[in-house]
């Protein structure tokens, strides 16, 4: 008697053909460098998650570049090595249920202001149209507060300290690892580039702004 799969294979195939599709994009903007950058999708209410094999090129993602987790970052049904980063994506899952999808990428706009504003701790977004872009944010003189967290190799030190942000009971729609990239996420796969485009376009402005004023 065959064994039930341990997940959908269509699900898996369409989160797979959303994440290499977005993927492609993202590098086709120079977002992700030299195989960096790693992307995710939950695939059901269980805890299976769609994500990237590590060390691929983001660029040009087939099915075989993209494999299952499980919410606790196990391998699920495969002996491929998952992103290095997975512990990170599975947080978000396990931390905001509704989240689909989990989006990574080290565009140079991120990683110059990761490590500009590293040194103050969080980029302070305030008076710029774009922040309606982020859900909840209605208006221009909202606060979007985006934390640096220090990089390190050790993924349980950065849970830890997303976790204790997220503690605290302070929103969190994204955040930077200094002199690395930036996180976010959202309740679909649109809405979390919705998020990545427009901080792209924000973390830019902040640069601009600091440029110009110096
Ligand atoms: C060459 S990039 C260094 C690792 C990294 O930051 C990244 O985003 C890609 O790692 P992965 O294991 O997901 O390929
Ligand atoms: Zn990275």
């Amino acid at each position: 008697m065959n064994a039930l799969p341990a997940y959908d294979p269509e699900q898996f195939s369409a989160c797979a053909a959303a994440i290499a599709d977005a993927a492609r994009e993202f590098a086709a903007m120079g977002w992700t460098p030299a195989t960096s950058s790693n992307f995710s999708m939950r695939m059901d209410d269980g805890d299976h998650v769609a994500i990237t094999v590590s060390g691929r090129d983001k660029g040009r993602l087939g099915s075989d570049d993209i494999m299952v987790v499980d919410l606790h970052d196990h391998p699920v049904a495969t002996e491929r090595r998952p992103s290095a980063e997975t512990a990170l994506h599975t947080q978000i899952y396990r931390r905001f249920p509704d989240t689909r999808a989990v989006l990574h990428t080290h565009s140079r706009t991120q990683s110059v202001a990761s490590r500009l504003f590293g040194r103050e701790g969080r980029v302070r977004l305030q008076g710029w149209e774009l922040q309606k872009a982020i859900s909840g944010h209605t208006t221009h003189e909202s606060t979007l507060d985006i934390p640096v967290f220090p990089n390190t190799q050790h993924m349980p030190e950065l849970t830890a300290r997303i976790d204790a942000w997220l503690d605290t009971g302070r929103p969190l729609h994204a955040y930077l690892i200094d002199g690395h990239g930036l996180y976010t996420w959202g309740r679909s796969m649109d809405e979390a580039r919705r998020h990545l485009e427009a901080l792209e376009f924000l973390l830019g402005c902040e640069l601009d702004l600091r440029r110009l004023s110096s």
